[in-house]
Protein backbone atom coordinates (compact mmCIF):
# COMPACT_ATOMS: atom_id res chain seq x y z
CA UNK A 1 0.00 0.00 0.00
CA UNK A 2 2.28 2.80 1.39
CA UNK A 3 5.78 1.13 0.26
CA UNK A 4 7.83 -1.82 2.09
CA UNK A 5 9.63 -2.13 5.19
CA UNK A 6 8.98 -0.18 8.21
CA UNK A 7 7.04 2.55 7.74
CA UNK A 8 4.76 5.24 8.63
CA UNK A 9 3.22 8.16 8.79
CA UNK A 10 6.04 10.67 10.46
CA UNK A 11 5.48 13.76 11.85
CA UNK A 12 8.67 15.67 12.88
CA UNK A 13 9.25 13.58 16.08
CA UNK A 14 7.85 10.19 16.34
CA UNK A 15 5.15 8.65 13.83
CA UNK A 16 1.69 8.03 14.27
CA UNK A 17 1.51 4.77 12.56
CA UNK A 18 3.74 2.07 11.53
CA UNK A 19 3.91 -1.31 9.44
CA UNK A 20 6.07 -4.05 8.43
CA UNK A 21 5.46 -7.29 6.38
CA UNK A 22 5.59 -10.48 8.05
CA UNK A 23 8.26 -12.39 8.52
CA UNK A 24 7.08 -16.08 6.32
CA UNK A 25 5.83 -14.27 3.27
CA UNK A 26 9.04 -14.97 0.91
CA UNK A 27 8.43 -18.98 2.74
CA UNK A 28 5.18 -18.55 1.44
CA UNK A 29 5.51 -17.87 -1.65
CA UNK A 30 7.92 -20.28 -2.37
CA UNK A 31 5.48 -22.87 -0.82
CA UNK A 32 3.02 -21.32 -3.52
CA UNK A 33 4.88 -22.52 -6.28
CA UNK A 34 5.57 -25.82 -5.02
CA UNK A 35 2.33 -26.69 -4.13
CA UNK A 36 1.14 -25.78 -7.20
CA UNK A 37 3.11 -27.98 -9.00
CA UNK A 38 1.87 -30.89 -6.66
CA UNK A 39 -1.72 -29.65 -7.79
CA UNK A 40 -1.17 -29.71 -11.24
CA UNK A 41 0.22 -33.11 -10.96
CA UNK A 42 -2.87 -34.76 -9.00
CA UNK A 43 -5.25 -32.87 -11.65
CA UNK A 44 -3.12 -34.50 -14.09
CA UNK A 45 -3.46 -37.91 -12.88
CA UNK A 46 -7.17 -37.14 -12.22
CA UNK A 47 -7.71 -36.28 -15.82
CA UNK A 48 -5.76 -39.34 -17.39
CA UNK A 49 -7.75 -41.94 -15.17
CA UNK A 50 -10.94 -40.39 -16.64
CA UNK A 51 -10.22 -41.20 -20.11
CA UNK A 52 -9.09 -44.08 -19.32
CA UNK A 53 -11.76 -45.56 -17.83
CA UNK A 54 -13.76 -48.45 -18.62
CA UNK A 55 -16.69 -49.06 -16.86
CA UNK A 56 -19.50 -45.91 -15.53
CA UNK A 57 -18.73 -47.01 -12.26
CA UNK A 58 -15.61 -45.46 -12.23
CA UNK A 59 -15.98 -43.21 -14.69
CA UNK A 60 -18.39 -41.22 -12.38
CA UNK A 61 -15.92 -41.84 -9.16
CA UNK A 62 -13.21 -40.33 -11.00
CA UNK A 63 -15.20 -37.31 -12.72
CA UNK A 64 -16.32 -36.67 -9.27
CA UNK A 65 -13.21 -36.57 -7.49
CA UNK A 66 -11.69 -34.40 -10.13
CA UNK A 67 -14.82 -31.95 -9.65
CA UNK A 68 -13.68 -32.13 -5.89
CA UNK A 69 -10.01 -31.56 -6.37
CA UNK A 70 -11.00 -28.61 -9.44
CA UNK A 71 -12.82 -26.80 -6.57
CA UNK A 72 -10.54 -27.68 -3.50
CA UNK A 73 -7.73 -26.59 -5.72
CA UNK A 74 -9.45 -23.66 -6.86
CA UNK A 75 -10.32 -22.51 -3.10
CA UNK A 76 -6.88 -22.74 -2.27
CA UNK A 77 -5.25 -20.16 -5.05
CA UNK A 78 -7.85 -17.98 -3.93
CA UNK A 79 -6.55 -18.37 0.07
CA UNK A 80 -2.97 -17.82 -1.42
CA UNK A 81 -3.63 -14.41 -2.47
CA UNK A 82 -3.78 -13.42 1.87
CA UNK A 83 -0.72 -14.97 1.76
CA UNK A 84 1.32 -12.90 -0.76
CA UNK A 85 1.85 -9.47 1.22
CA UNK A 86 0.54 -9.35 4.92
CA UNK A 87 1.86 -6.98 7.11
CA UNK A 88 0.89 -5.64 10.60
CA UNK A 89 -0.29 -2.06 11.88
CA UNK A 90 0.94 -0.27 15.09
CA UNK A 91 -0.78 2.99 15.83
CA UNK A 92 0.54 5.55 18.57
CA UNK A 93 -2.26 7.67 19.82
CA UNK A 94 0.03 9.16 22.82
CA UNK A 95 1.78 10.96 19.56
CA UNK A 96 -1.68 12.29 18.32
CA UNK A 97 -1.48 15.36 20.91
CA UNK A 98 1.49 16.91 19.48
CA UNK A 99 0.29 17.51 15.88
CA UNK A 100 -3.56 17.70 17.28
CA UNK A 101 -6.06 19.69 19.68
CA UNK A 102 -8.94 18.28 20.82
CA UNK A 103 -10.74 21.05 19.53
CA UNK A 104 -10.03 20.21 16.03
CA UNK A 105 -11.02 16.46 16.30
CA UNK A 106 -13.35 15.97 13.31
CA UNK A 107 -16.99 14.83 14.24
CA UNK A 108 -17.60 11.41 15.19
CA UNK A 109 -21.58 10.13 14.29
CA UNK A 110 -21.91 6.21 16.15
CA UNK A 111 -24.71 4.02 14.24
CA UNK A 112 -26.17 1.19 16.35
CA UNK A 113 -28.14 -1.24 14.64
CA UNK A 114 -31.01 -3.18 16.35
CA UNK A 115 -33.60 -5.54 15.15
CA UNK A 116 -35.40 -7.23 17.51
CA UNK A 117 -36.57 -6.53 21.63
CA UNK A 118 -36.35 -10.37 22.04
CA UNK A 119 -33.56 -11.66 20.32
CA UNK A 120 -31.38 -8.66 21.21
CA UNK A 121 -32.49 -8.06 24.71
CA UNK A 122 -32.26 -4.07 25.12
CA UNK A 123 -30.52 -4.32 27.77
CA UNK A 124 -27.75 -5.09 25.93
CA UNK A 125 -27.85 -2.63 23.43
CA UNK A 126 -28.27 0.19 26.02
CA UNK A 127 -24.51 -1.45 27.12
CA UNK A 128 -23.35 -1.73 24.15
CA UNK A 129 -24.97 2.32 23.05
CA UNK A 130 -23.22 3.36 27.03
CA UNK A 131 -19.71 1.94 26.42
CA UNK A 132 -19.76 4.25 23.24
CA UNK A 133 -20.74 7.02 24.55
CA UNK A 134 -18.30 6.96 27.00
CA UNK A 135 -15.43 7.14 24.82
CA UNK A 136 -12.93 9.45 25.23
CA UNK A 137 -13.72 11.61 22.87
CA UNK A 138 -14.68 15.38 22.98
CA UNK A 139 -18.25 14.55 23.41
CA UNK A 140 -19.18 17.86 21.96
CA UNK A 141 -17.64 15.87 18.58
CA UNK A 142 -19.67 12.20 19.47
CA UNK A 143 -23.34 11.68 18.73
CA UNK A 144 -25.36 8.16 18.78
CA UNK A 145 -27.80 7.03 16.46
CA UNK A 146 -29.66 3.88 17.39
CA UNK A 147 -31.32 2.04 14.21
CA UNK A 148 -34.57 0.18 15.59
CA UNK A 149 -35.81 -2.15 12.82
CA UNK A 150 -38.02 -3.72 15.11
CA UNK A 151 -40.28 -0.55 15.89
CA UNK A 152 -40.31 -1.23 19.29
CA UNK A 153 -41.66 1.08 22.81
CA UNK A 154 -39.46 -1.45 24.54
CA UNK A 155 -36.41 -0.20 23.42
CA UNK A 156 -37.06 3.33 23.75
CA UNK A 157 -38.07 3.18 26.77
CA UNK A 158 -34.77 1.03 27.27
CA UNK A 159 -32.86 4.00 26.24
CA UNK A 160 -34.57 6.96 27.85
CA UNK A 161 -33.34 4.72 31.26
CA UNK A 162 -30.14 4.33 29.98
CA UNK A 163 -29.75 8.16 29.08
CA UNK A 164 -30.70 9.06 33.05
CA UNK A 165 -28.06 6.26 34.08
CA UNK A 166 -25.31 7.63 31.53
CA UNK A 167 -25.79 11.19 33.49
CA UNK A 168 -23.81 9.76 36.21
CA UNK A 169 -21.87 6.78 34.44
CA UNK A 170 -19.98 8.70 31.85
CA UNK A 171 -17.99 11.22 34.81
CA UNK A 172 -17.28 7.86 36.29
CA UNK A 173 -15.84 6.77 33.93
CA UNK A 174 -13.72 9.80 33.45
CA UNK A 175 -12.56 10.12 36.61
CA UNK A 176 -11.24 6.83 37.67
CA UNK A 177 -9.98 6.06 33.95
CA UNK A 178 -11.90 2.74 33.93
CA UNK A 179 -11.26 0.74 30.68
CA UNK A 180 -14.45 -1.43 30.52
CA UNK A 181 -16.94 1.09 29.65
CA UNK A 182 -19.73 -1.24 29.15
CA UNK A 183 -21.54 -1.15 32.91
CA UNK A 184 -22.23 -4.84 32.82
CA UNK A 185 -18.77 -6.00 32.07
CA UNK A 186 -17.43 -3.44 34.58
CA UNK A 187 -19.78 -4.40 37.70
CA UNK A 188 -19.58 -8.21 36.65
CA UNK A 189 -15.45 -7.76 37.05
CA UNK A 190 -14.52 -8.23 40.13
CA UNK A 191 -10.93 -6.57 40.15
CA UNK A 192 -12.29 -3.12 41.29
CA UNK A 193 -11.96 -2.23 44.97
CA UNK A 194 -14.95 -1.49 46.75
CA UNK A 195 -16.06 1.87 47.90
CA UNK A 196 -19.21 3.77 48.29
CA UNK A 197 -18.99 5.37 45.22
CA UNK A 198 -18.93 2.45 43.11
CA UNK A 199 -21.37 0.65 45.18
CA UNK A 200 -23.76 3.69 44.65
CA UNK A 201 -23.60 3.82 40.92
CA UNK A 202 -23.94 -0.26 40.97
CA UNK A 203 -27.18 -0.12 42.37
CA UNK A 204 -28.46 2.58 40.09
CA UNK A 205 -27.40 0.40 37.31
CA UNK A 206 -29.21 -2.23 38.99
CA UNK A 207 -32.27 -0.81 39.19
CA UNK A 208 -32.52 0.41 35.45
CA UNK A 209 -31.89 -3.55 34.82
CA UNK A 210 -34.85 -5.16 36.77
CA UNK A 211 -37.30 -1.72 35.24
CA UNK A 212 -36.11 -2.49 31.98
CA UNK A 213 -36.27 -6.59 31.82
CA UNK A 214 -39.35 -5.88 33.92
CA UNK A 215 -40.79 -4.54 30.94
CA UNK A 216 -39.66 -6.34 28.34
CA UNK A 217 -40.96 -9.22 29.91
CA UNK A 218 -43.86 -8.18 29.82
CA UNK A 219 -43.68 -6.54 26.79
CA UNK A 220 -45.65 -3.38 27.37
CA UNK A 221 -45.09 -0.21 29.45
CA UNK A 222 -47.09 0.38 32.32
CA UNK A 223 -48.36 3.63 33.49
CA UNK A 224 -46.43 4.07 36.50
CA UNK A 225 -43.23 4.39 34.38
CA UNK A 226 -43.98 6.78 32.51
CA UNK A 227 -42.53 10.10 34.77
CA UNK A 228 -42.81 12.65 32.26
CA UNK A 229 -44.80 14.46 29.49
CA UNK A 230 -42.44 14.22 26.51
CA UNK A 231 -41.94 10.39 27.49
CA UNK A 232 -46.00 9.96 27.06
CA UNK A 233 -45.83 12.10 24.30
CA UNK A 234 -43.12 9.87 22.63
CA UNK A 235 -44.70 6.62 23.22
CA UNK A 236 -48.36 8.21 21.84
CA UNK A 237 -47.02 7.09 18.50
CA UNK A 238 -47.52 3.24 19.40
CA UNK A 239 -50.99 3.33 18.11
CA UNK A 240 -53.29 0.96 17.31
CA UNK A 241 -52.41 -0.33 13.58
CA UNK A 242 -48.41 0.21 14.87
CA UNK A 243 -46.76 -3.00 13.46
CA UNK A 244 -42.76 -3.73 13.66
CA UNK A 245 -43.50 -4.12 9.47
CA UNK A 246 -46.10 -1.29 9.19
CA UNK A 247 -45.50 1.96 11.32
CA UNK A 248 -44.69 5.42 10.77
CA UNK A 249 -41.29 7.45 11.38
CA UNK A 250 -40.23 7.47 15.21
CA UNK A 251 -37.44 9.77 15.45
CA UNK A 252 -36.41 10.78 18.93
CA UNK A 253 -33.99 12.90 20.38
CA UNK A 254 -33.20 11.39 24.10
CA UNK A 255 -29.83 13.58 24.87
CA UNK A 256 -29.08 16.73 23.37
CA UNK A 257 -25.48 17.85 23.83
CA UNK A 258 -26.21 21.70 23.44
CA UNK A 259 -28.96 21.38 26.43
CA UNK A 260 -28.03 17.95 28.98
CA UNK A 261 -24.68 18.02 31.11
CA UNK A 262 -24.03 15.23 33.27
CA UNK A 263 -23.59 15.49 36.61
CA UNK A 264 -20.23 16.79 36.76
CA UNK A 265 -21.57 19.99 34.19
CA UNK A 266 -19.73 18.05 31.24
CA UNK A 267 -22.14 17.88 28.04
CA UNK A 268 -23.13 14.75 27.49
CA UNK A 269 -23.12 13.22 23.95
CA UNK A 270 -26.39 13.61 21.67
CA UNK A 271 -28.30 10.52 21.85
CA UNK A 272 -30.78 9.57 19.14
CA UNK A 273 -33.44 7.02 18.92
CA UNK A 274 -34.32 6.27 14.96
CA UNK A 275 -37.04 3.41 14.17
CA UNK A 276 -37.06 4.13 10.33
CA UNK A 277 -41.24 4.05 8.62
CA UNK A 278 -42.00 0.95 7.17
CA UNK A 279 -44.57 -0.27 4.88
CA UNK A 280 -45.64 -3.50 3.20
CA UNK A 281 -45.38 -1.96 -0.22
CA UNK A 282 -41.57 -1.09 -0.34
CA UNK A 283 -38.72 -3.31 0.21
CA UNK A 284 -36.49 -2.24 3.25
CA UNK A 285 -33.49 -4.06 2.38
CA UNK A 286 -32.74 -5.20 6.31
CA UNK A 287 -29.32 -3.69 7.73
CA UNK A 288 -28.25 -1.40 4.56
CA UNK A 289 -31.32 0.23 4.51
CA UNK A 290 -31.48 0.48 8.01
CA UNK A 291 -27.73 2.04 7.52
CA UNK A 292 -28.89 4.22 4.61
CA UNK A 293 -31.58 6.12 7.00
CA UNK A 294 -29.40 6.75 9.92
CA UNK A 295 -26.75 7.76 7.33
CA UNK A 296 -29.48 10.90 5.82
CA UNK A 297 -30.96 11.05 9.73
CA UNK A 298 -27.51 11.97 10.80
CA UNK A 299 -26.08 14.15 7.85
CA UNK A 300 -29.48 16.31 8.51
CA UNK A 301 -28.62 16.25 12.00
CA UNK A 302 -24.98 16.23 12.40
CA UNK A 303 -23.22 15.44 9.58
CA UNK A 304 -19.52 13.90 11.37
CA UNK A 305 -17.47 13.25 8.86
CA UNK A 306 -16.54 9.93 11.16
CA UNK A 307 -19.23 7.23 11.08
CA UNK A 308 -18.99 4.20 13.60
CA UNK A 309 -20.93 1.27 12.51
CA UNK A 310 -21.76 -1.17 14.82
CA UNK A 311 -23.84 -4.04 15.95
CA UNK A 312 -26.10 -3.61 18.87
CA UNK A 313 -24.18 -6.86 20.50
CA UNK A 314 -20.64 -5.66 19.95
CA UNK A 315 -19.73 -3.18 22.71
CA UNK A 316 -16.24 -1.19 23.16
CA UNK A 317 -13.80 -2.80 24.89
CA UNK A 318 -11.36 0.24 24.35
CA UNK A 319 -12.58 3.75 24.95
CA UNK A 320 -9.23 4.99 23.14
CA UNK A 321 -10.34 3.53 20.09
CA UNK A 322 -11.17 6.54 18.02
CA UNK A 323 -7.80 8.05 19.12
CA UNK A 324 -6.10 4.83 16.73
CA UNK A 325 -8.25 5.81 14.56
CA UNK A 326 -7.16 9.35 13.93
CA UNK A 327 -3.76 8.74 13.86
CA UNK A 328 -4.11 7.02 10.23
CA UNK A 329 -6.85 9.96 9.36
CA UNK A 330 -5.18 12.68 10.16
CA UNK A 331 -2.12 11.23 8.08
CA UNK A 332 -2.69 13.44 4.74
CA UNK A 333 -0.12 10.60 3.02
CA UNK A 334 -3.04 8.21 3.28
CA UNK A 335 -6.33 10.07 3.63
CA UNK A 336 -7.16 11.05 0.15
CA UNK A 337 -8.30 7.76 -0.55
CA UNK A 338 -9.20 6.01 2.90
CA UNK A 339 -12.46 4.96 3.04
CA UNK A 340 -12.75 2.86 6.01
CA UNK A 341 -10.71 1.45 8.81
CA UNK A 342 -11.73 -1.92 9.95
CA UNK A 343 -11.51 -3.45 13.26
CA UNK A 344 -11.84 -7.24 13.59
CA UNK A 345 -14.89 -8.60 15.37
CA UNK A 346 -13.36 -10.58 18.57
CA UNK A 347 -15.71 -12.59 20.66
CA UNK A 348 -16.09 -12.77 24.38
CA UNK A 349 -17.65 -15.86 26.74
CA UNK A 350 -15.64 -18.18 24.34
CA UNK A 351 -14.14 -21.17 25.88
CA UNK A 352 -10.36 -21.07 25.82
CA UNK A 353 -9.68 -23.51 23.58
CA UNK A 354 -12.99 -22.56 21.00
CA UNK A 355 -14.17 -25.74 20.73
CA UNK A 356 -16.82 -24.95 18.70
CA UNK A 357 -14.43 -22.82 16.46
CA UNK A 358 -16.95 -19.78 16.60
CA UNK A 359 -14.07 -17.03 17.12
CA UNK A 360 -14.04 -17.77 13.12
CA UNK A 361 -9.98 -16.31 13.80
CA UNK A 362 -8.90 -16.68 10.04
CA UNK A 363 -11.87 -14.96 9.01
CA UNK A 364 -12.05 -11.61 10.76
CA UNK A 365 -8.15 -11.36 12.15
CA UNK A 366 -5.69 -13.54 10.02
CA UNK A 367 -6.99 -13.12 6.37
CA UNK A 368 -7.69 -9.30 6.72
CA UNK A 369 -3.90 -8.81 7.31
CA UNK A 370 -3.03 -9.96 4.00
CA UNK A 371 -5.82 -7.84 2.63
CA UNK A 372 -3.57 -4.87 4.28
CA UNK A 373 -1.13 -5.61 2.26
CA UNK A 374 -2.72 -5.26 -1.01
CA UNK A 375 -5.67 -2.85 -0.27
CA UNK A 376 -7.50 -2.85 2.51
CA UNK A 377 -9.20 -5.30 4.43
CA UNK A 378 -13.35 -6.50 3.48
CA UNK A 379 -15.66 -4.52 5.81
CA UNK A 380 -17.21 -7.04 8.38
CA UNK A 381 -20.27 -4.84 9.53
CA UNK A 382 -19.31 -3.91 12.87
CA UNK A 383 -16.28 -2.18 14.47
CA UNK A 384 -15.56 0.17 10.97
CA UNK A 385 -15.18 3.19 10.74
CA UNK A 386 -16.05 4.81 7.62
CA UNK A 387 -14.98 8.36 6.05
CA UNK A 388 -18.48 9.63 5.48
CA UNK A 389 -17.40 11.18 1.58
CA UNK A 390 -16.57 7.38 0.53
CA UNK A 391 -20.18 6.38 0.78
CA UNK A 392 -21.18 8.92 -1.70
CA UNK A 393 -18.79 8.44 -4.83
CA UNK A 394 -15.48 7.42 -5.92
CA UNK A 395 -12.05 8.66 -4.34
CA UNK A 396 -11.72 11.73 -6.85
CA UNK A 397 -15.47 11.99 -8.08
CA UNK A 398 -18.74 12.82 -5.64
CA UNK A 399 -21.91 13.31 -7.47
CA UNK A 400 -24.79 15.70 -6.38
CA UNK A 401 -27.44 14.53 -4.04
CA UNK A 402 -30.62 15.30 -4.03
CA UNK A 403 -31.12 17.27 -1.30
CA UNK A 404 -28.23 19.80 -0.24
CA UNK A 405 -28.30 19.04 3.36
CA UNK A 406 -27.46 15.01 3.14
CA UNK A 407 -24.11 16.32 1.16
CA UNK A 408 -20.95 15.00 3.40
CA UNK A 409 -19.63 18.96 2.94
CA UNK A 410 -22.99 20.10 4.03
CA UNK A 411 -22.36 22.09 8.12
CA UNK A 412 -25.21 22.19 10.63
CA UNK A 413 -26.08 25.34 11.70
CA UNK A 414 -29.33 24.83 13.36
CA UNK A 415 -30.06 22.99 16.77
CA UNK A 416 -30.86 19.22 17.00
CA UNK A 417 -33.85 19.40 18.07
CA UNK A 418 -35.13 22.60 15.84
CA UNK A 419 -38.80 22.03 13.80
CA UNK A 420 -36.44 22.14 10.63
CA UNK A 421 -33.89 19.51 11.42
CA UNK A 422 -36.73 17.54 12.71
CA UNK A 423 -39.26 18.00 9.90
CA UNK A 424 -36.41 16.96 7.72
CA UNK A 425 -34.72 14.22 9.17
CA UNK A 426 -38.47 12.51 9.28
CA UNK A 427 -38.76 12.95 5.46
CA UNK A 428 -35.77 11.91 4.92
CA UNK A 429 -36.73 8.20 6.79
CA UNK A 430 -39.32 7.94 5.28
CA UNK A 431 -40.34 4.27 3.34
CA UNK A 432 -40.77 5.79 -0.15
CA UNK A 433 -37.82 8.53 -0.20
CA UNK A 434 -35.25 5.67 -1.52
CA UNK A 435 -37.48 5.31 -4.79
CA UNK A 436 -35.63 7.06 -8.28
CA UNK A 437 -32.75 7.63 -6.30
CA UNK A 438 -28.56 6.42 -6.12
CA UNK A 439 -29.27 5.24 -2.76
CA UNK A 440 -27.78 1.62 -2.71
CA UNK A 441 -26.52 1.52 -6.19
CA UNK A 442 -24.34 4.18 -6.32
CA UNK A 443 -24.58 5.96 -2.72
CA UNK A 444 -24.37 4.76 0.85
CA UNK A 445 -24.76 0.99 2.20
CA UNK A 446 -25.37 -0.89 -1.23
CA UNK A 447 -28.45 -3.20 -2.00
CA UNK A 448 -28.58 -6.34 -3.69
CA UNK A 449 -27.12 -8.97 -0.70
CA UNK A 450 -27.64 -10.35 2.08
CA UNK A 451 -24.20 -9.72 3.24
CA UNK A 452 -24.28 -6.14 2.77
CA UNK A 453 -21.37 -5.47 4.83
CA UNK A 454 -19.38 -7.54 2.49
CA UNK A 455 -20.68 -6.34 -0.85
CA UNK A 456 -20.39 -2.78 0.01
CA UNK A 457 -16.80 -2.86 1.21
CA UNK A 458 -16.56 -4.70 -2.23
CA UNK A 459 -17.99 -2.13 -4.10
CA UNK A 460 -16.27 0.57 -2.57
CA UNK A 461 -12.64 -0.76 -3.55
CA UNK A 462 -13.69 -1.31 -6.88
CA UNK A 463 -14.63 2.49 -7.24
CA UNK A 464 -10.88 3.09 -6.21
CA UNK A 465 -10.97 3.26 -2.24
CA UNK A 466 -8.92 1.93 0.19
CA UNK A 467 -9.54 0.17 3.33
CA UNK A 468 -7.13 -0.55 6.44
CA UNK A 469 -6.85 -2.92 9.06
CA UNK A 470 -6.64 -2.39 12.44
CA UNK A 471 -5.73 -4.85 15.09
CA UNK A 472 -4.39 -3.36 18.50
CA UNK A 473 -3.59 -6.27 21.05
CA UNK A 474 -6.90 -5.19 23.69
CA UNK A 475 -9.85 -6.07 21.52
CA UNK A 476 -11.57 -2.70 20.53
CA UNK A 477 -14.67 -4.22 20.58
CA UNK A 478 -16.51 -7.51 22.21
CA UNK A 479 -19.38 -9.32 20.60
CA UNK A 480 -21.59 -12.21 21.01
CA UNK A 481 -21.19 -15.33 18.94
CA UNK A 482 -24.13 -17.31 17.87
CA UNK A 483 -25.05 -20.26 20.42
CA UNK A 484 -27.92 -22.70 19.41
CA UNK A 485 -27.18 -24.80 16.35
CA UNK A 486 -30.29 -23.10 15.18
CA UNK A 487 -28.84 -19.88 15.62
CA UNK A 488 -25.54 -21.04 13.66
CA UNK A 489 -27.02 -22.91 10.67
CA UNK A 490 -29.53 -19.61 10.15
CA UNK A 491 -26.67 -17.33 10.02
CA UNK A 492 -24.64 -19.72 7.98
CA UNK A 493 -27.62 -19.90 5.64
CA UNK A 494 -28.11 -16.26 5.40
CA UNK A 495 -24.13 -15.45 4.50
CA UNK A 496 -24.07 -17.90 2.17
CA UNK A 497 -27.43 -17.19 0.36
CA UNK A 498 -25.68 -13.35 0.65
CA UNK A 499 -22.29 -14.16 -1.03
CA UNK A 500 -23.84 -16.53 -4.22
CA UNK A 501 -26.24 -13.01 -4.79
CA UNK A 502 -22.48 -11.12 -5.35
CA UNK A 503 -20.94 -14.05 -6.94
CA UNK A 504 -23.80 -14.14 -9.69
CA UNK A 505 -23.99 -10.42 -10.31
CA UNK A 506 -22.42 -8.59 -13.05
CA UNK A 507 -19.97 -7.69 -9.88
CA UNK A 508 -18.41 -11.61 -9.57
CA UNK A 509 -15.48 -11.13 -8.27
CA UNK A 510 -13.09 -13.13 -9.89
CA UNK A 511 -13.96 -11.17 -13.30
CA UNK A 512 -15.08 -7.76 -12.59
CA UNK A 513 -13.24 -7.41 -9.12
CA UNK A 514 -9.62 -8.74 -11.04
CA UNK A 515 -10.82 -6.36 -13.62
CA UNK A 516 -10.98 -3.33 -11.08
CA UNK A 517 -8.33 -4.12 -8.48
CA UNK A 518 -6.10 -6.51 -9.28
CA UNK A 519 -6.16 -10.20 -9.70
CA UNK A 520 -4.68 -10.50 -5.81
CA UNK A 521 -7.57 -8.27 -4.59
CA UNK A 522 -10.48 -10.29 -6.54
CA UNK A 523 -8.85 -13.76 -5.69
CA UNK A 524 -9.02 -12.95 -1.82
CA UNK A 525 -12.31 -10.99 -2.65
CA UNK A 526 -13.54 -14.82 -4.12
CA UNK A 527 -12.18 -17.05 -1.20
CA UNK A 528 -15.13 -15.10 0.43
CA UNK A 529 -17.03 -15.20 -2.38
CA UNK A 530 -17.15 -18.88 -3.36
CA UNK A 531 -17.26 -19.75 0.20
CA UNK A 532 -20.57 -21.99 -0.19
CA UNK A 533 -19.17 -24.25 -3.00
CA UNK A 534 -17.03 -26.08 -0.03
CA UNK A 535 -19.97 -28.01 -0.11
CA UNK A 536 -19.52 -29.45 -2.96
CA UNK A 537 -16.46 -31.31 -2.28
CA UNK A 538 -16.83 -32.03 1.52
CA UNK A 539 -20.32 -33.56 -0.13
CA UNK A 540 -18.43 -35.69 -2.48
CA UNK A 541 -15.84 -36.81 -0.10
CA UNK A 542 -17.88 -37.77 2.30
CA UNK A 543 -19.85 -40.36 0.14
CA UNK A 544 -17.11 -41.38 -1.87
CA UNK A 545 -14.81 -43.38 0.14
CA UNK A 546 -18.29 -45.52 1.42
CA UNK A 547 -19.37 -45.88 -2.18
CA UNK A 548 -15.72 -47.00 -3.38
CA UNK A 549 -15.40 -50.12 -0.37
CA UNK A 550 -18.68 -50.82 -0.96
CA UNK A 551 -17.97 -51.39 -5.13
CA UNK A 552 -14.32 -52.63 -4.19
CA UNK A 553 -13.10 -50.15 -6.16
CA UNK A 554 -10.02 -48.15 -4.92
CA UNK A 555 -9.96 -44.81 -5.47
CA UNK A 556 -6.36 -43.44 -4.37
CA UNK A 557 -3.22 -44.83 -6.49
CA UNK A 558 -1.64 -47.43 -4.50
CA UNK A 559 2.43 -47.40 -3.77
CA UNK A 560 3.27 -50.44 -5.94
CA UNK A 561 1.41 -48.68 -8.82
CA UNK A 562 2.78 -45.85 -8.93
CA UNK A 563 6.32 -46.63 -8.34
CA UNK A 564 5.51 -48.93 -11.85
CA UNK A 565 5.22 -45.26 -13.55
CA UNK A 566 1.81 -46.14 -15.00
CA UNK A 567 -0.57 -44.65 -11.77
CA UNK A 568 -3.31 -46.64 -13.59
CA UNK A 569 -5.51 -49.08 -10.88
CA UNK A 570 -6.03 -52.34 -11.16
CA UNK A 571 -9.74 -51.66 -10.12
CA UNK A 572 -10.67 -47.85 -11.63
CA UNK A 573 -8.53 -48.87 -14.94
O1 LIG B 1 -33.37 -6.02 9.00
C1 LIG B 1 -32.39 -5.97 9.74
C2 LIG B 1 -31.59 -7.09 10.05
C3 LIG B 1 -30.52 -6.96 10.91
N1 LIG B 1 -30.24 -5.76 11.48
C4 LIG B 1 -29.09 -5.62 12.42
O2 LIG B 1 -27.91 -6.05 11.77
C5 LIG B 1 -27.00 -6.55 12.71
C6 LIG B 1 -26.42 -7.87 12.24
O3 LIG B 1 -27.42 -8.84 12.11
P1 LIG B 1 -27.26 -10.31 12.71
O4 LIG B 1 -28.55 -10.98 12.55
O5 LIG B 1 -26.65 -10.24 14.06
O6 LIG B 1 -26.25 -10.95 11.67
P2 LIG B 1 -24.83 -11.67 11.93
O7 LIG B 1 -24.73 -12.76 10.92
O8 LIG B 1 -24.60 -12.02 13.33
O9 LIG B 1 -23.88 -10.47 11.53
C7 LIG B 1 -22.78 -10.50 10.66
O10 LIG B 1 -23.19 -10.55 9.30
C8 LIG B 1 -24.04 -9.48 8.87
C9 LIG B 1 -24.38 -9.69 7.42
O11 LIG B 1 -23.23 -9.87 6.67
C10 LIG B 1 -23.36 -8.13 9.14
O12 LIG B 1 -24.25 -7.09 8.85
C11 LIG B 1 -22.96 -8.04 10.58
O13 LIG B 1 -22.30 -6.83 10.86
C12 LIG B 1 -22.04 -9.20 10.92
O14 LIG B 1 -21.67 -9.12 12.29
C13 LIG B 1 -27.75 -6.68 14.04
O15 LIG B 1 -27.27 -5.66 14.90
C14 LIG B 1 -29.18 -6.48 13.65
O16 LIG B 1 -29.88 -5.83 14.66
C15 LIG B 1 -31.01 -4.65 11.18
O17 LIG B 1 -30.77 -3.56 11.69
N2 LIG B 1 -32.07 -4.78 10.32
MN1 LIG C 1 -24.69 -10.81 15.13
Amino acid sequence: MEGGGLKGGCTAHAPLHTFEPLRRTALNRVFVVVYSCALFALLYRHAQMLLYSTTLLSFSMTLSLLISDLVLAFMWACGQAFRMRPIRRKEFPESLKRIMKEEDFPGLDVFICTADPHKEPPMNVVNTALSLMAYDYPTEKLSVYVSDDGGSALTLFAFMEAAKFAFHWLPFCREHNIMDRSPQVYFASNYHSWSPEIEKIKMMYENMKVKVEHIVDKGEISDEYITEDQQRQAFNKWTNGFTRIHHPTIIQVILDKSNDKDVSGHCLPNLIYVSRQKCNSSPHHFKAGALNVLLRVSAVMTNASIILTQDCDMYSNDPQTPLRVLCYLSDSAIQSKLAYIQFPQRFHGLNKNDIYASEYKRLFQVNPMGFDGLKGPNYVGSGCFFCRRALFGGPSASFPIEVPELSPNHVVDKPIKSQEILSLAHQVAGCNYENQTKWGSKCGFRYGSLVEDFYTGYRLQCEGWKGLFCHPERAAFLGDVPITLFDIINQCKRWCIGLCEVTFSKYNTLIFGSHSMGLLMGLSYSHYAFWPIWCVPVTLYSFLPQLALLNKVSIFPKLEALSKGGGMLKGCG
